[in-house]
C-alpha cells in the first residue's frame, strides 16, 4: 500500500507523465503550492509502469527532480530531468515555437517605431522567427544523432587535423552574429571519427547562443566523448559583430580561443605540431 506521501507524489507524477513537454516543466517545478506534499526531506523511488522515478520532497513541501532544467522546454541540452526519468528529451517541435516568436518580432517592430502592417514588413516577423530558429538549430541536435555511428576502429595513432571549418554563431550578449573558423586536431587511440562529423560537431555547438570560449571547449569535449582520443585541440578564430557594427567598432579585430585536452595540454611538442599544421598555408 502507498502511504499518503507516496500517493501524493504518484498523483503529481501522473500529471507529469501525462502532460505535454511544454507544460510539465511547470507541473513539477511548482514547490510553493500549499496542498502539495507534506514537509519533509526524503528520496522516494516509485515504479510507475515502466519508469523508475526518483523524487525528492523539499522542506517547502513541493517535489523536485534532481537538476531539473528550467529551460528544457526550449530543447536545452543535458537536461538531467529527462535523463533521470529515462524519458526521451522531446522539446516542442521548432514549428511550435514559431507563433510566439513571430508575435515577439512584431512587437519589436512596433517598438522600433515601424508599422508592422506595412507591405514590406507583413511577413517579416515570421521570416525573422524562422531565421532565429535556424541560427539556433544546434539546440535540437545531439552528439549521438550527429555521429550516426561513424566512429571506426582503426590502428592509427598519428594526429588528425581538420582546419578552417566555417562557423556561424550568435553572441549571447547582444544577439548578433559572430563568425569565423574552427580547427580541430585529435590524436586517435584506436578509434577515428568520420571527418565530416568534426564539422557537424562544430554546427551543434555554434548554432546556439554562445560565447566563443564555451563554444571552443564544447567542441573539444564532444570530440573526446566521440572517440576517447589521447588528446584533442581546438582553435577558434572569430569576428564578433558586436565589436564591429556597434560598441567599440573595431572592424579588424579577431578573437582567438583554444582548448587543449590530454596530450595537447601535457606535451608542448604535440601542441606545437598541431599549431604548426593549423597555421601553415
Ligand atoms: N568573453 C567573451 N565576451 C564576449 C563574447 N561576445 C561578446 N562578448 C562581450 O560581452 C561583453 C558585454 O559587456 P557589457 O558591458 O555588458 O555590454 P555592452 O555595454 O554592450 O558592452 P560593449 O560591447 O563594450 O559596448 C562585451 O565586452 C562583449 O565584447 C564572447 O564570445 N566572449
Amino acid at each position: 500500500m502507498l502511504n499518503s506521501i507516496e500517493t501524493g507524489i504518484m498523483k503529481q507524477m501522473n500529471e507529469v507523465i501525462n502532460a505535454t513537454d511544454a507544460s510539465y516543466a511547470n507541473a513539477v517545478y511548482d514547490d510553493t503550492q500549499e496542498n502539495s506534499i507534506p514537509h519533509q526531506d526524503q528520496l522516494i523511488s516509485l515504479n510507475n509502469n515502466k519508469d523508475t522515478i526518483h523524487l525528492t520532497t523539499t522542506k517547502q513541501g513541493g517535489i523536485h527532480f534532481k537538476n531539473l532544467c528550467k529551460t528544457c522546454q526550449f530543447g536545452h541540452e543535458n537536461c538531467t530531468f529527462h535523463h533521470d526519468l529515462e524519458l526521451d528529451h522531446k522539446p516542442p517541435t521548432r514549428e511550435a515555437l514559431l507563433p510566439d516568436m513571430a508575435r515577439s518580432y512584431r512587437l519589436l517592430l512596433g517598438g522600433l517605431g515601424e508599422n508592422p502592417d506595412r507591405q514590406g514588413l507583413i511577413k517579416t516577423p515570421e521570416r525573422a522567427a524562422k531565421a532565429m530558429l535556424f541560427f539556433t538549430k544546434g539546440y535540437d541536435q545531439s552528439l549521438e544523432d550527429v555521429l550516426n555511428g561513424a566512429v571506426f576502429d582503426e590502428d592509427h595513432d598519428e594526429m588528425v587535423v581538420v582546419k578552417d571549418i566555417e562557423m556561424f554563431s550568435m553572441c549571447e550578449h547582444h544577439l548578433v552574429p559572430f563568425y569565423g573558423k574552427v580547427s580541430i586536431g585529435y590524436l586517435p587511440c584506436n578509434k577515428i571519427l568520420g571527418l565530416s562529423k568534426l564539422a557537424r560537431i562544430v554546427e551543434i555547438f555554434s548554432r546556439r547562443l554562445q560565447v566563443q570560449e564555451r563554444l571552443t571547449k564544447q567542441i573539444a569535449v564532444a570530440v573526446t566523448q566521440a572517440v576517447q582520443p589521447a588528446g584533442v585541440a581546438v582553435v577558434v578564430e572569430g569576428v564578433h559583430m558586436c565589436m564591429v557594427m556597434r560598441g567599440v567598432q573595431k572592424i579588424n579585430s579577431k578573437t582567438v580561443t583554444s582548448t587543449m585536452l590530454g596530450v595537447f595540454r601535457d606535451d608542448p611538442k604535440t601542441r606545437e605540431e598541431f599549431l604548426n599544421l593549423v597555421n601553415s598555408k
